[in-house]
């Protein structure tokens, strides 16, 4: 079985079908990307197979576990974790402590070990501090560790989602837009630490507008349309897709969205 496998994933919003029978494989350490016309239901995917919504029917499978019920906070603790959006992470903080406190939500420290001070709680303080900062050097933003989040440019506040994601030590990492909103040349910089985190060993599974840039960065990807799957492959098999041109690149346009 695949690292993550979907089979038949379903999802009705009262009468509206968002995601309609997928069948998808993720493939570990490789960096799969989920692509579409707005509507298309890639969020509505992405929030099935991180755990967000249950699923109307089908099953999702993580490393040969049905994961179709587990709760987000299992699913992180197995190793499945997703950015959000950068109106999620809290301004007034620094970015270190950003990370910090979201290593902490994750761990298992209890009211009383908190209120208490216990070993445990002082053990778990240290690490989720020595996580933060290695995920902060991680993504190239260790000398911004003690700025408040308010005053970091947005290409950060992107490297911050994602160091938030890389400190719970995630086997694979969903990545919701992680370019929307920035320049080209800050695009190819997320696009490069996308490739280092596949190399560490991270896999990656991406949502993304900019065509250019998922494909030089993709090894598969999969193209939803009225939450069906109507192609997946190479980048190169998805380019040349009539299907796909007909449907998401809109005929002529192949050019202009390359
Ligand atoms: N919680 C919800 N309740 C009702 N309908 C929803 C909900 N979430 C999504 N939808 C609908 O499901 C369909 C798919 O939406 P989804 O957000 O998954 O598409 P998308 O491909 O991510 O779009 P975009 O590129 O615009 O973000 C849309 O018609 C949307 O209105």
């Amino acid at each position: 079985m695949a690292f993550i496998e979907v089979q038949g994933i379903t999802k009705q919003f009262g009468g509206l079908t968002a995601v309609d029978h997928v069948d998808f494989e993720i493939e570990q350490g490789k960096i799969t990307a989920i692509i579409g016309p707005n509507g298309a239901g890639k969020s509505t995917f992405f929030n099935l197979i991180s755990g967000f919504h249950r699923p109307t029917s089908g099953k999702i499978f993580f490393e040969d576990r049905d994961i179709t019920k587990t709760p987000v906070h299992i699913g992180a603790r197995l190793g499945i974790a997703r950015t959000f959006q950068t109106t999620h992470l809290f301004e007034q903080s620094t970015v270190l402590d950003n990370i910090i406190v979201g290593h902490r939500l994750r761990t298992k420290s209890k009211l009383f070990d908190a209120v208490f001070r216990t070993k445990r709680e002082k053990r778990e303080e240290t690490e989720a501090h020595d996580r933060a900062v290695e995920a902060l050097e991680f993504v190239g933003l260790t000398q911004l560790a003690h700025t408040q989040v308010a005053a970091i440019p947005q290409e950060a506040k992107k490297r911050v989602a994602i160091a938030l994601a890389l400190a719970t030590d995630p086997k694979v990492m969903f990545l919701d837009e992680p370019a929307a909103g920035i320049n080209p040349e800050e695009t190819e910089g997320l696009a490069e630490l996308m490739k280092k985190l596949a190399a560490s060993g991270i896999t990656v599974c991406t949502i993304e507008h900019k065509m250019q840039m998922i494909m030089g960065l993709a090894d598969k990807i999969m193209v939803l349309n009225h939450g069906a799957k109507i192609a997946e492959g190479t980048p190169e098999e998805i380019v040349n897709n009539p299907v796909v041109i007909e449907a998401y690149l809109g005929g002529d346009s192949v050019a202009e969205a390359n």
